[in-house]
């Protein structure tokens, strides 16, 4: 397994290589990881997961020292360019230990790349096993992707140029211009996302980490007619590592915001967290601030910063060393009583306390998929990458979430705050009307625990992709 270290990525892919050796004793795993500033806590749940059996593995390359200077894009191609020697060297040695070990089993069964990490699948060829790829991000971003590629390749629409909406077989409704992920409408992000696509339609599968009941219809436009040269798609998910709160977040810290949580009734307190890399302004810091105080509502807010100016313009968030500096004066003492604001928390677990009933999120694929799991509706406030897709898929396609924000890229550019009082409203209309969606949580999260039990949907999918792999 080839993943992507970011923190977005790296977890469903432990989970999922878990999961895999659970359903079957033909295979094993080997991770491989490398250290980068995108993921600080990854060698704290390595070493528990290596642990927990012995047909994982895990080989950690040398530390990845980024230039300071790169973007993000930048730097996942240069990450991605420095595993490729050693990716080789892992595989060779693996290779090596089949010729020893006497069986004529090929101990190298085949690669599985994170989809970003698609310019590594030619090293599958060299060693004649195949290339699956895996996605983190769902099926419709998948079917879109597919898609976006095709009329740009074969009938020469460039989606950068469209300026309005489009119709995708993945969605049922055509998406509109400000819905559009940034690698329909960014030429840079579009460059990069058209070459992996091209080249993750050379895989022999690719699993994602989704589940049939919940996108069937992205599913569905993915196989036969619509597009022949799609290969075979593995909903394998929801793929969600409870275990990483558990190993990583032990600390005064954490249990104080558990203790907080304790005392709170049943459902009354929205959570708010946007991701690894969601950070705000200061005047949107301060909307925010007073809109949860007019709501009323019991909060708690992860609030982390940007990098500053001499930082990697790549980092994650980090922690403020003191959020009195940036919430507005007397805001703690306030709201000493209903809320806490604090940096990075673990959210799972968060997430599955009784006294959550709402989350504010910005709709990163894993925050959907844990919501869905402990059943807490979601007020979408997409960012960046294909979060807008998302929270469109959310809210309109399947009618499950409302809206805090739905677009940045609605507004004009001096109007992109989203002031108090619409955030007001936002947690207002979240958390006191949303009882008929609140229902459908509850279903679909019993839809995601069945579709992983034995012989359910994404059960199922897993075991066929083994036998697939396996020849
Ligand atoms: O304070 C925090 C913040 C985040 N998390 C965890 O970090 C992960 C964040 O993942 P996700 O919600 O997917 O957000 P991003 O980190 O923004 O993920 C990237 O990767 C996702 C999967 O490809 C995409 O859907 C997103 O758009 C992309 O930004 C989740 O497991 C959260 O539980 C915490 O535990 N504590």
């Amino acid at each position: 397994m080839i993943p992507i270290p970011a923190i977005g990525h790296l977890p469903p892919v432990f989970e999922f290589s878990k999961r895999l050796i659970s359903q079957t004793n033909r295979l094993s795993v080997t991770i491989v990881l490398i250290r980068t500033p995108f993921a600080p806590e990854i060698e704290s749940f390595s070493d528990s997961l290596a642990a927990s059996d012995p047909r994982l593995a895990f080989v950690m390359l040398p530390d990845f020292r980024p230039d300071p200077n790169s973007t993000r894009i930048e730097l996942f191609a240069s990450v991605v360019a420095a595993q490729e020697g050693r990716v080789r060297e892992v595989a060779r040695g693996i290779v090596a230990r089949s010729a020893g070990s006497g069986s004529g089993n090929p101990l190298l069964a085949g690669f599985v790349f994170d989809m970003f990490c698609s310019a590594l699948m030619g090293t599958a060829a060299e060693f004649g096993v195949p290339a699956y790829v895996f996605s983190p991000p769902n099926a419709t971003f998948l079917g879109f992707v597919f898609h976006v590629q095709k009329l740009h390749d074969e009938e020469r629409v460039d989606t950068t140029e469209v300026g309005g909406e489009l119709a995708v077989p993945c969605l049922t409704r055509s998406v509109p211009w400000w819905a559009l992920p940034d690698v329909a409408v960014d030429k840079t992000w579009q460059a990069i996302m058209l070459e992996h696509t091209r080249r993750i339609r050379g895989a022999k599968g690719v699993l994602v980490n989704t589940f049939r009941e919940l996108e069937s219809h992205a599913l569905d436009s993915m196989c036969g007619a619509q597009d022949d040269d799609v290969p075979p798609v593995y909903p394998v998910g929801p793929i969600v590592n409870l275990e990483v709160d558990d190993v990583a977040y032990d600390d005064d810290r954490t249990n104080e915001i558990f203790r907080w949580l304790d005392d709170q009734p049943d459902s009354s307190v929205v959570f708010l967290c946007f991701g690894t890399m969601g950070t705000f302004g200061e005047d949107q810091v301060r909307e925010i601030a007073y809109g949860l105080e007019q709501s009323g509502h019991r909060f708690l807010w992860v609030l982390r910063r940007p990098p500053s100016d001499h930082e990697p313009k790549s980092n994650i968030s980090t922690d403020y060393d003191d959020l009195i500096d940036i919430l507005p004066e007397g805001f703690s003492d306030r709201t000493v009583e209903a809320g806490r604001v604090v940096g990075w928390a673990p959210q799972k677990a968060i997430l599955a306390h009784k006294a959550i009933g709402g989350f504010v999120s910005h709709c990163g694929w894993n925050s959907i998929l844990e919501s869905l799991w402990f059943a807490v509706p979601i007020a979408a406030w997409p960012m960046y990458a294909e979060q807008q897709l998302n929270a469109f898929q959310l809210v309109v396609e399947l009618e499950l979430a409302t809206e805090m924000k739905l677009s940045y890229r609605m507004k004009g550019e001096n109007d992109m705050i989203v002031s108090a009082s619409e955030i007001e409203r936002g947690i207002r209309r979240l958390m006191e009307e949303g009882m008929e969606k609140r229902v459908k949580w509850e279903e679909m999260s019993e839809m995601a625990r069945k579709t992983l039990m034995v012989s359910g949907s994404s059960f199922s999918s897993t075991g066929r992709f083994v036998r697939d792999f396996l020849g």
